[in-house]
């Protein structure tokens, strides 16, 4: 029977308000913290989702791994954005908040959830502004859609993807320009459709299409966008692995996060980023 239930807790993160959607095999959790999904299990025993185990949320934690949500920006603030030069979080200020459920909906195909935060006041905007996340599960894809009335802001699906090992991965189709983050926000151009691992990765592509594929052995994810301008690709590698207090030193070789991200500040149009995550085993 496909259904949503609320559970306390998942994994090691006690006491964490989650909902366990299962449509025939498939199965996701999510969390109100963050709108945070945690896993995602086309079939029992197969997991997509990275989460990392030394993962907290108590004390205004992001959890490292599964779908970060970020907005209203994209790593650092920008100075647009910040005109004060307040300090802000990385990644924008809902990853560390409760969301409500606003919507459920079971039916013999598909299950889903939406969950709606509101703000009365953003560091650069005195306007109130609400954002949702959309979560829907079918037996054969997982779609998550960010949704907000409001434009000029950044956005992205920060997604862990777990792999067997970061060294027998790749990405395609990349080619095409990118900024090298890890080389100061260098232009780059990549010429081969495909990016393979073999030291830190932080690139902002953009010229990114529609479907992406994350491949391994015999296993493909395929991660289908919309919305976006850009798609990031990262993984920390050993030094920034090991630098970061929630993540194990040689974690890097267990997940590569491909990003669906809308990053332009002159972007009017409501913000509606979709990123569908296919598992082909
Ligand atoms: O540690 P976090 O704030 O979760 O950010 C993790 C990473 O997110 C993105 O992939 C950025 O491009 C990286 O520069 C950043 O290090």
């Amino acid at each position: 029977m496909n259904s949503i239930t609320a559970q306390s807790g998942f994994a090691h993160l006690d006491d964490l308000p989650c909902y366990v959607l299962s449509c025939g095999q498939a199965k996701a959790v999510i969390s109100s913290y963050g709108a945070h999904l945690l896993s995602y299990q086309p079939k029992a025993g197969t997991e997509v989702m990275y989460l990392s185990p030394e993962a907290e949320w108590r004390n205004n934690s992001p959890i490292r791994g599964g779908v970060p949500v970020c907005w209203p920006w994209f790593g650092p603030v920008a100075t647009e954005l910040n005109p004060e030069q307040q300090k802000l979080p990385n990644h924008g200020v809902v990853r560390t908040e409760l969301w409500q459920v606003v919507k459920q909906s079971v039916t013999e195909t598909a299950v889903s959830i939406q969950l709606q935060i509101k703000t009365e006041a953003l560091p650069y905007s005195n306007a109130p502004s609400s954002l949702s996340l959309t979560l829907e599960l079918t037996e054969a894809a997982l779609s998550l859609t960010l949704s907000s009335d409001q434009g000029l802001q950044q956005a992205a699906l920060h997604s862990y993807f777990c792999v067997d090992s970061v060294h027998q991965v790749a990405v395609s189709t990349l080619a095409g320009a990118y900024l090298d983050k890890v080389r100061g926000g260098a232009l780059c151009v990549q010429q081969q459709p495909e990016l393979k691992f073999s030291e830190e990765v932080d690139r902002v592509y953009l010229d990114t299409v529609g479907e992406l594929a994350l491949k391994q052995g015999n296993n493909t994810v395929l991660i289908t966008q919309q919305g976006q301008d850009a798609s990031v690709l990262w993984n920390p590698w050993t030094e920034k692995a090991a630098a970061l207090k929630d993540l194990p030193d040689l974690a890097y070789l267990d997940f590569v996060c491909v990003e669906t991200a809308r990053l332009s500040l002159n972007n009017t149009a409501p913000l509606q980023l979709v990123q569908q995550i296919r598992y082909l085993g």
